[in-house]
């Protein structure tokens, strides 16, 4: 008898869960194959039980407290699937449910909180402050009526937990963001200081004293999971789960900082601690973020509608390999360490058993690009060089926010308005966005008008 043919055996916790010590905001596919991997597979996991809230949408926590936090992870090798059941998520939430979120953060027991947001959940304007939003401002305004108020934005959701922590006692913690943005740990701790700040002075100050803040590169290829996916664990397993997560064999996660109050032992588990995470974040973000955008805007142009898809084209694998000359000239890890993550890129893209869309890789284009592409033009210009593969990255963006059918980015509307009309105009407004150094910059600017021709054909 093979799992189909008998009846679905729901997914519930035959043992207790394990307690919150930990606090993570960002539920999503990400977090279950990463950081709740991880806990998962720590020696010390029964002490370290994850409640998990999510951003925004209150669907997946409401999906996994149906089944008592636990999910399957399907991990997808060239030998095949291996299927596990995740414990360490130990309660979900909705990001609605602010009071679970202002009881966990009182509570002396919870010590850590883990973020993955997406690059635009930090609400940081452009020099990596506060941004001045609408729903910043509506934050803070409910927050000086009422300590306790329903806020959305993470920096204010973050505000609002230590004040409840410092108002019951509970003593230190550390803040672990887990999202793709250089230096993520100092970035947090900016915006959190400058909304505190606006709060309560004294309250900004006791979280310099209390709060540690710890930066990470993570890595692991996690697309969305599709109906087929939910339906292939189901056949695999014979137990039914409404929310698996599918994601590849690779795995890696640095860390640097200071745990003020303890952590998992997430090192037997395979993570990393270094006292600098700079090197693995540059050659991620530049070499495998990079490609991805490239592949994001440059594949769907070309009409394909994965990564897989795209880097089989060899005109899309050309273009990767010129990017990654020009990135790796710029990495300070050891040559042979760059060939080598090079090398499996090629195979983890190209792994076929994942479907990891363009389409999903594409947005937010205005927070990705600066922390992918731009570091590597800006060393390229500096050494006196045009970089032609940062060039057309930049173009290949220009010519999607023209296309203008789909575009997913907190700025949007203002970003396909600012692309229309003669190629001449729209490079120079667009890349003023991104870095008004860059649109002054007439080398750069001549060279992405090029490219961008190249791409649409004018
Ligand atoms: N998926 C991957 O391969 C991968 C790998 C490395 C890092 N990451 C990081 O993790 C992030 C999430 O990826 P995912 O695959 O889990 O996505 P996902 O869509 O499954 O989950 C995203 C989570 O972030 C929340 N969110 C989105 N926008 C927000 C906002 N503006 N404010 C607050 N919360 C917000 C959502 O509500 C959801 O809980 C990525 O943006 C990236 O920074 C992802
Ligand atoms: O998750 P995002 O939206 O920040 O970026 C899309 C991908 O580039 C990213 O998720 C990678 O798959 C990931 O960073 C691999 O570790």
């Amino acid at each position: 008898m093979t799992a189909l043919d008998a009846a679905p055996v729901p997914l519930r916790r035959t043992r207790p869960a394990p307690p919150v010590r930990h606090v993570h905001v960002g539920l999503g596919n990400f977090f279950r194959a990463h950081q709740a991997w991880y806990t998962h597979r720590a020696p010390d996991a029964a002490q370290w039980g994850i409640a998990a809230f999510t951003g925004r949408s209150p669907h997946l926590a409401d999906a996994l407290h149906e089944q008592d936090g636990l999910f399957t992870l399907d991990t997808r090798g060239a030998d095949g699937d291996h299927l596990e059941v995740i414990t360490s998520v130990a309660a979900t939430h909705p990001a609605r449910d602010h009071a679970a979120w202002l009881r966990y953060l009182a509570d002396p027991q919870v010590v850590l909180v883990t973020l993955t947001v997406t690059e635009a959940g930090y609400s940081r304007g452009p020099d990596g402050g506060l941004a001045g939003t609408d729903q910043v401002a509506a934050d803070l305004v409910a927050l000086l009526a009422d300590p306790s108020a329903l806020v959305s934005t993470v920096p204010f959701r973050l505000v609002a937990g230590l004040a409840a922590r410092r108002a019951a006692g509970a003593g230190p913690l550390t803040v672990v963001p887990c999202d793709n943005l250089p230096d993520n740990g100092a970035a947090t701790a900016r915006v959190v200081r400058e909304a505190a700040r606006l709060v309560d002075p004294a309250l900004a100050d006791w979280i310099d004293d209390n709060v540690s803040y710890v930066t990470t590169m993570v890595d692991r290829i996690t697309p969305e999971p599709t109906a087929d996916d939910v339906a292939s664990v189901a056949a695999l397993t014979g137990v039914s789960d409404s929310s698996p997560v599918v994601t590849e064999p690779f795995s890696e996660w640095v860390l640097s900082g200071t745990f003020s109050a303890g952590r998992p032992r997430w090192e037997a588990a395979g993570a990393t601690f270094t006292d600098d995470v700079r090197p693995f974040e540059a050659r991620k973000l530049g070499l495998l973020n990079g490609a991805h955008s490239l592949l994001a805007y440059g594949g769907l142009l070309r009409g394909h509608t994965t990564v897989a898809d795209a880097i089989g084209d060899p005109g899309c694998l050309a273009w990767v390999e010129q990017w990654w000359d020009e990135a790796s000239t710029h990495l300070t890890l050891p040559a042979d360490d760059i060939v080598a993550y090079r090398t499996a890129l090629l195979a983890r893209f190209g792994n076929p058993t994942m479907r990891h869309r363009l389409d999903q890789i594409a947005a937010d284009g205005s927070q990705k690009l600066p922390v992918r592409i731009l570091p590597t033009i800006r060393a390229e210009r500096a050494a006196g060089r045009l970089p032609q593969g940062g060039s057309r990255v930049l173009a290949a963006w220009i010519a999607h926010l023209r296309a203008g059918t789909s575009v997913t980015d907190v700025q949007a509307p203002e970003l396909v308005g600012l692309a229309a009309g003669s190629l001449d105009e729209a490079v120079p407004r667009l890349l003023n966005e991104l870095d008004p150094r860059l649109a002054q910059d007439g080398g750069l600017v001549a060279a992405v008008r090029r490219e961008a021709g190249q791409l649409d054909g004018t």
